[in-house]
C-alpha cells in the first residue's frame, strides 16, 4: 500500500492520445463512446466483482456510462473523482441499493463471485448481508451498543435470547456475548466500550459511532464492505483510526471505499478507480500508479489538483 503521494511523473504520450477521449465527437455526428483501456486492471487471484458495461440512469439523466472493471478480493479499492461523477451511484450498484431509488435504472452486468446479482430471483436480503454498507454519517440505532451488534443476526434468526428462548432451550446469550466481543474487537472498539455494552450507542463519540457501525456490519459475516466517505464527518484522530481499521479489515474482507480525499485514497488503498464528470471510469490501477504515473492526462490533471 502507498503511504505517500509523490509528484506524478510524465505519463506515456503515445498511450494518452490514442484513447484518452472517451467520448469523441465528429462534426455533426452523434457521440461515439470509447472504453479507455486503462480500466483493465491486472491482478493476481479472483475478482470479487466483475462489472461489465454498467449504465445507470436517474430518469432521463445518465449517471454512469459503460463501466467495466474487476475488483480484486481481500484488498482496499478506492473510488475517487469530482463531485457528481457517480462514485456513490457505482457503490450502490454493488449491493443493489439503487433499487430503492424509484427513478434509478441499471443496465449491464455485475457479478459477485461469478454470480450475476441483477438476475431475477436474487435474494436481496442475502445479497446485502454479503455486501454490507457503511455510510458517510454514523447512523447507529438508538439502542444499546450490544443491541446494535446483535440486531442483524437476530433479524436473520441467528440469535435468540429472552424468556421464550430459554424455555425453548434455544437461548443464545453466550453466543451473543461472543459475537459482540468479536465484532467490537475487529472494529477496534472493544477496549473503549467493553464496560458499557448496555449503554445507548448514541452516547458514543462520532468516531466511536462509526466504528460501531462497522462492527454492526461485520456481525452478519459479510464478504464485502462498501464504505461511502466513512471518515468525512470525523476529526483527524477519529479518521486515522478508521483508516487503520480499513487496512486491517482488508486482510479478511473486500473493502471498497468512496473518498473525496486523495491523500486518504493514497494512504489506505491498494488500487484506485478514477471516475470523472459524466459518469465515466477513466482509469483503474494500482494506487501508486494512479498517483505517480497515470496513463490518462485527465487523471493526472485531477490528481494534481488542476481541476475538480
Ligand atoms: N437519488 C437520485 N436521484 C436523482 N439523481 C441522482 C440521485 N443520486 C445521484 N443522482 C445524480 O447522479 C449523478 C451522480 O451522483 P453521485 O452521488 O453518484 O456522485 P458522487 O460522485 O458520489 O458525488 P459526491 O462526491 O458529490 O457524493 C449526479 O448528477 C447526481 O445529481
Amino acid at each position: 500500500m502507498s503511504n505517500r503521494m509523490n509528484e506524478p511523473q510524465e505519463p506515456a504520450e503515445s498511450n494518452r492520445q490514442s484513447t484518452d477521449s472517451v467520448t469523441q465527437t465528429t462534426a455533426g455526428e452523434s457521440q461515439e463512446k470509447i472504453q479507455p483501456e486503462w480500466t483493465e486492471y491486472e491482478f493476481q487471484g479472483d475478482p470479487k466483482f466483475s462489472v461489465e458495461d454498467l449504465d445507470v440512469y436517474y430518469g432521463d439523466e445518465q449517471a454512469l456510462q459503460g463501466i467495466t472493471m474487476e475488483v480484486p478480493e481481500n484488498s482496499v479499492t478506492a473510488l475517487i473523482g469530482p463531485s457528481g461523477c457517480g462514485k456513490s451511484t457505482f457503490l450502490r450498484c454493488l449491493n443493489r441499493m439503487n433499487d430503492r431509488i424509484k427513478s434509478a435504472r441499471v443496465e449491464g452486468s455485475v457479478e459477485l463471485d461469478g454470480e450475476e446479482i441483477y438476475q431475477d430471483g436474487i435474494n436481496l436480503v442475502e445479497l446485502r448481508k454479503r455486501v454490507g454498507m457503511v455510510f458517510q454519517s454514523p447512523n447507529p440505532f438508538p439502542k444499546s451498543i450490544r443491541d446494535n451488534i446483535s440486531y442483524g443476526p437476530r433479524k436473520h434468526g441467528e440469535l435468540e435470547t429472552g424468556l421464550l428462548a430459554r424455555l425453548r432451550g434455544t437461548d443464545s446469550t453466550d453466543r451473543e456475548q461472543q459475537l459482540v466481543e468479536r465484532c467490537l474487537k475487529q472494529a477496534a472498539l472493544w477496549e473503549e466500550v467493553s464496560d458499557r455494552l448496555d449503554d445507548n450507542a448514541l452516547g458514543l463519540s462520532g468516531g466511536q459511532q462509526q466504528r460501531l457501525c462497522i462492527a454492526r456490519c461485520l456481525a452478519v459475516d459479510p464478504d464485502v464492505i462498501l464504505m461511502d466517505e466513512p471518515a468525512s464527518a470525523l476529526d483527524p484522530i477519529a479518521t486515522a483510526k478508521i483508516e487503520d481499521l480499513i487496512e486491517e479489515l482488508a486482510k479478511e474482507y473486500t473493502v471498497i471505499v468512496v473518498t473525496h480525499s486523495m491523500q486518504q485514497a493514497a494512504r489506505i488503498s491498494d488500487q484506485t478507480a478514477v471516475f470523472l464528470t459524466g459518469g465515466e471510469l477513466v482509469e483503474f490501477d494500482d494506487t501508486d500508479k494512479i498517483f505517480e504515473n497515470p496513463e490518462s492526462q485527465r487523471v493526472e490533471d485531477y490528481v494534481t489538483g488542476k481541476f475538480g
